[in-house]
């Protein structure tokens, strides 16, 4: 079931995203994904009820309606009482970087030129739309010094580089900083 494969892909029939190593992909699957296709691959008897991808599938949902085992998402009934608001700075700040981190996780390990040249104009295109515009400006300052351009030249040269410029904003805010060395072995390796 979890054959090398070279190609990325969603299984239609479970909604369940694979990496090109096989395995579900650990960032854009919800994590009942993993236990539904657990006990899928545990139980002869269970049906085809594994659908947890960001976007689940409503047909294979309704499908599969004696299953306990599907969560459904919520249904919004009345769209008009959902109020637009815009973060505070920690709570947009919080969000950034789990992306931001997340991203870093999972960029390729050897990116083409390409990918690179890519990568390196959305952090700089970030550092101009981020919407806190005074984080942005001090981001822009840090990532204008010496040695702090992006460094984009693999996936374990940006979760260091990210866990840098987090460091930049928590020595700032007298915040302890984090051993970025043991933050990138650890963290370049969660998606492998
Ligand atoms: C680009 C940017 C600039 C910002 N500038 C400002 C600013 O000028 N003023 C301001 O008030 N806020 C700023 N923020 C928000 C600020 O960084 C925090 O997000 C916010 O204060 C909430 O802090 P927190 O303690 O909840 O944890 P956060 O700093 O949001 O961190 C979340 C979690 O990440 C982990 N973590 C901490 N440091 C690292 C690291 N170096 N590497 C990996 N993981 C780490 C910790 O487990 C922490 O709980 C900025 C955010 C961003 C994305």
């Amino acid at each position: 079931m979890f054959g090398f494969r070279k190609k990325r892909y969603r299984d239609k029939e479970t909604g369940i995203v694979y990496d090109e190593n096989g395995k579900p992909c650990k960032t854009c699957n919800i994590f009942s994904a993993f236990q539904n296709q657990a006990a899928e691959m545990t139980s002869p008897t269970s049906s085809n009820a594994a659908n947890g991808s960001h976007q689940q599938k409503q047909s294979a949902a309704s499908t599969n309606e004696n299953s306990q085992r599907i969560q459904q998402p919520p249904v919004i009934t009345n769209s008009s009482k959902i109020v637009p608001q815009l973060p505070n700075v920690a709570e947009l700040g919080r969000a950034t970087w789990t992306f931001l981190h997340a991203m870093a996780a999972t960029y390729p390990h050897n990116p083409s030129a390409a990918q690179q040249a890519e990568m390196y104009n959305f952090l700089h295109s970030f550092s101009r739309f981020y919407p806190c515009w005074s984080c942005a400006e001090d981001l822009r300052l840090w990532i204008a010094k010496d040695g702090n351009e992006p460094r984009v030249g693999s996936r374990r040269e940006l979760t260091h580089w990210v866990c840098e410029a987090h460091n930049d904003v928590n020595v700032r805010m007298g915040k302890p900083a984090v051993d970025c060395n043991i933050w990138a072995e650890k963290a370049s390796k969660l998606a492998d």
